[in-house]
This record gives structure tokens, C-alpha cells and sequence, in this order.
């Protein structure tokens, strides 16, 4: 094992050019550093000016130094902050000086790391500094702060006191069995058992829809040749991304586009028709609609609206995954003289050649999908956290039916809250603290 807070270094701002560029380093012996680069004490928390000095005394550059000794800075260590020109050159020559001074190179996500072993964030505030990077949208951007600042952290850690009231309310009946049933039923063990169940609930959606801004939704564009797939997901994307014709058979392997709607990342996936074919670059591509829709959150099935639903549609309906949601795009209907909107929660009528109806394809498509719209509330989440939430309501829900036997139900209650410890860290395994931070960026 390497010594936690051995002196670690790396650029902090991102690769390529820029106005400025901030070299971090962490951890002990930066006297070592300071003196050899700046040739000066720093004041804890000043901006000084300096010039970063080579072992034979040129200048590397010139620039700001800070200095904040721990435990008041980001990774709770003594950490000192480089700000030089922005130049990839300069700035790997004054992170090469900091290792000849002693430093090493940080691995991916290291600062961000031994900040959560040092108590400055948990878990999930540490994952959210991860997606506040990478947030795609303002909404997204939002709901990672909102993360970081501990919102999602508070409502876990809310419950985990809950459930630790009820274990202490049965631990004690169990001890003192002369208490029996009746101090439970004093103490309302099931209502209080009822309310962590529903705050579970609670927490679950609000996570699912921090997860939808994370990780984005996949839709999938299906239906019989010709009948419009991949002039939709060019009215969508607004730019010609797929190859349009009216020859039957066009798009014939899967083409991808990253949307964003209402601030949620949309995967919208094109697919080659769906038909019988004797061709063999065809049947590959077909084989390829049906693998995109194992992985699909929604399905968008388009049809024709001079022909309607016909038997093969039928055919195509039947073989889609059970539990995946299907919206039926009725389109063309500027043929038709049809009217555009939505007929009920699962079937629009548009045109995608006139833009008729795709409005309201677009709200029934997020909300076929599970989404309820950005509100102040959401914060970001990972499906390591839905799972976490959900084998945490199991529990609660086999204590439910453990009332009777109270040292099962105490059980169930401490595996409930175990899972939930999960979520900010308490008990994590290296192993997967390892695979978390491993996927931060340098430097992070
Ligand atoms: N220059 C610079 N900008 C940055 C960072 C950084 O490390 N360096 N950050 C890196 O992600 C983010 C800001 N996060 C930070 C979080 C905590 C502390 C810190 O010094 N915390 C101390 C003191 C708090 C206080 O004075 O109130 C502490 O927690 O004890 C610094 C930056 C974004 N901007
Ligand atoms: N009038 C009208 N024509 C449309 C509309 N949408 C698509 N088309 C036409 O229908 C033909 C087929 O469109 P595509 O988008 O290539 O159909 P597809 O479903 O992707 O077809 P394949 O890739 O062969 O499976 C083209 O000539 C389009 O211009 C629409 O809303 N109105
Ligand atoms: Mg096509």
C-alpha cells in the first residue's frame, strides 16, 4: 500500500491551451517543493507572486502560489496550488520540477479521494464532484451541486437515524423481554417501520430522475421500412445525421445521437426497418435494431399513418421486451390531413417532415420514459445508489413481516441500514472505492 498522504502532484485544469494553468499538489513534504520552486515561506491562504525556479535557477515560469495547510483545504492535507501559464509545455516542466522536489504523479481522481478519506466529503458528494464535471446540461450541472452540497447525503443519512431509533426500540424489547410486544406497539414501531418505507419511496424517485440526468435516457426508433425513422431523428437532432430516401432499406446499421431535452441526454438510436430480407448486410442490421432495443428505455414505434397498425407492426409489438414502454408514432400525416398531438399516453400523430406534433412527441417521449421534469429537488444519482435504495426498502419490507420475531426484524432493519451506508461510504469495500475513483479525471 502506498502511504496515504505521500506528496502527490498533477495539472489540475484541463489539457491543451489555456489562459492559465493550475498545477495541485497534496499531501507531506511540501516544504521541499515551496522552497525549491519559490525560494520563500507562503503565507497559509495568500496568492503570492512567484517565479517557479529549475534546479539551475532559470525560471520555469512565473505565476501565483497558494498555500493551505490541512486539515482546512480541499483534500484536508497541506496542499499547494500552482497558477501558471496555460501552456501544455510550461505546465508539464513545472510538474516535471515538482517530482524531481519529491512529488509523484496523482492517479485519477486521487485528490478527490483522499479528501473523502479525510472526512471532507462522503461518497456521494465525492461521485457528485465527478458528475459535476461531466454534466452535460444545466440541469444536470444543478442537481450535481446540489449533490456535492450534501442534499442527497442528508436525506440518507436522515434515514439511516430513523432506522437506528426503531433497531434501538426492538434491541431494547429483545433485551428486556419483560417489555414485550405491547412497549413496540406503545412506541408505534409499525408507523415509525411505514414512514421509513415511504421516505425510501421518496428518495427512490427523486434518485431515478438524478440518475435519467446522469446517465440520459437510450430511445430507440423502430418500425417497418420507409415508414419515416430516420427523418425523425434528423427533425429531433435538427441536422442531417441519417441518410434519408424513399427507397425501403436505407438505414441499414444503427446510427446514434446525443440530444439533449428538457436537460436530459437523450441516446436516440436509429435502426435499420424492420423486415423479411434476403440480404445479408439487411439481416445484420436488423439484428442490430433488435440488440439496441435490450438496452432501450423507451421504444418509439413508427408507422405509417395512410396504412395504420398492420399485422406486421403487430408482429413487431409482440416481440419487443415485456416490460419496455412503446410510444406509437403515427406519421406522414401531413398526408393524411390528419390532425397532429397525442391521442392517449401512448400514441402521437406527427408529421417529421413539417415538424407537426413533435412537440408533443417530445413531452409524452420524456414522460413514457419516467421523467417528471427538472424540479429544485433532484439531485444527481447513480444506479450504484437506486440499487443501494432498493435492497434497503427489501429489508424494511421482510422487517414488515418479521413483527413477530423480533430478532429477525432487527436484522432485516440492520441490513437495511447497512445498504444505505453504502451510498456515502461508510462501509465500502476498496475494491469499489477503487472502481469510483478510478473513472475521475487527473488531477481531480
Ligand atoms: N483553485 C482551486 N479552485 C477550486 C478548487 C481547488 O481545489 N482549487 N476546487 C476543488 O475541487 C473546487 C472548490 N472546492 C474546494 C473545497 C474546499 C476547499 C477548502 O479549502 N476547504 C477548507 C476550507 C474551507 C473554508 O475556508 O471555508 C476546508 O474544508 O477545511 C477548497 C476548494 C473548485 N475550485
Ligand atoms: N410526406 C412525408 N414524407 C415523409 C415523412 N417522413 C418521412 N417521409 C419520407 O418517407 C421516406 C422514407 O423516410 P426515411 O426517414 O428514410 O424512412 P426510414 O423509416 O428511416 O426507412 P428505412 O431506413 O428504409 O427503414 C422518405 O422519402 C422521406 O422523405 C413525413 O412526415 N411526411
Ligand atoms: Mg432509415
Amino acid at each position: 500500500m502506498i502511504a496515504s498522504n505521500d506528496l502527490i502532484a498533477a495539472i489540475a485544469t484541463a489539457p491543451g491551451r489555456g489562459g492559465v494553468g493550475v498545477i495541485r499538489l497534496s499531501g507531506q513534504g511540501l516544504a521541499g517543493v515551496v522552497a525549491g520552486l519559490v525560494g520563500r515561506a507562503l503565507q497559509p491562504r495568500h496568492a503570492h507572486f512567484a517565479r517557479f525556479k529549475a534546479q539551475d535557477g532559470a525560471v520555469i515560469d512565473e505565476g501565483l502560489a497558494l498555500y493551505f495547510p490541512g486539515p482546512a483545504s480541499f483534500t484536508g492535507e497541506d496542499v499547494l496550488e500552482l497558477q501558471g501559464h496555460g501552456g501544455p509545455v510550461v505546465l508539464r516542466m513545472l510538474l516535471a520540477r515538482c517530482v524531481e522536489l519529491g512529488a509523484r504523479h496523482a492517479q485519477p481522481g486521487e485528490f478527490t479521494r483522499r479528501a473523502f478519506l479525510n472526512g471532507k466529503l462522503d461518497l456521494a458528494q465525492a461521485e457528485a464532484v465527478a458528475d459535476l464535471i461531466d454534466a452535460q446540461s444545466e440541469a444536470a450541472a444543478r442537481s450535481a451541486l446540489k449533490s456535492l452540497d450534501g442534499a442527497f447525503s442528508r436525506e440518507i443519512n436522515a434515514l439511516t437515524e430513523q432506522m437506528i431509533t426503531l433497531r434501538m426500540l426492538v434491541e431494547a424489547t429483545i433485551d428486556f423481554p419483560e417489555e414485550d410486544i405491547d412497549f413496540l406497539q406503545a412506541a408505534d414501531a409499525r408507523g415509525k417501520l411505514a414512514q421509513i418505507d415511504e421516505q425510501l419511496a421518496r428518495v427512490l424517485a427523486t434518485a431515478s430522475q438524478g440518475r435519467m440526468l446522469r446517465e440520459g435516457l437510450h430511445v430507440v426508433l423502430i418500425g417497418q421500412p420507409n415508414v419515416g425513422k430516420s427523418s425523425l431523428l434528423n427533425a429531433l437532432a435538427g441536422t442531417d445525421v441519417a441518410i434519408v430516401t424513399d427507397i425501403a432499406g436505407t438505414t441499414r446499421d444503427t446510427v446514434r445521437e446525443l440530444i439533449q431535452l428538457d436537460g436530459v441526454p437523450l441516446h436516440v438510436i436509429d435502426t435499420a426497418g424492420l423486415r423479411e430480407t434476403e440480404d445479408a448486410v439487411e439481416k445484420i442490421g436488423i439484428a442490430r435494431t433488435w440488440q439496441a432495443l435490450e438496452k432501450a428505455d423507451l421504444a418509439l414505434l413508427l408507422l405509417d399513418s395512410r396504412e395504420g397498425i398492420t399485422a406486421h407492426d403487430e408482429a413487431i409489438l409482440q416481440r419487443l421486451p415485456a416490460q419496455l414502454p412503446v410510444l406509437r408514432v403515427f406519421n406522414k400525416i401531413d398526408l393524411t390531413g390528419e390532425q397532429s398531438g397525442a391521442v392517449d399516453d401512448y400514441e402521437v400523430h406527427v408529421s417529421a417532415q413539417t415538424g407537426a406534433g413533435l412537440d408533443t412527441l417530445r413531452q409524452r417521449l420524456l414522460a413514457l420514459a419516467g421523467w417528471h421534469g427538472a424540479n429544485e429537488g433532484v439531485f444527481i444519482a447513480r444506479e450504484r445508489h437506486l440499487d443501494a435504495i432498493r435492497r434497503a426498502a427489501g429489508h424494511v419490507d421482510s422487517a414488515a413481516h418479521a413483527f413477530n420475531a423480533l430478532e429477525l426484524f432487527a436484522e432485516e432493519l440492520r441490513l437495511a441500514q447497512q445498504a444505505l451506508n453504502e451510498i456515502t461510504g461508510e462501509f465500502t469495500s476498496d475494491d469499489l472505492l477503487g472502481v469510483i475513483f478510478s473513472r475521475f479525471c487527473i488531477g481531480k
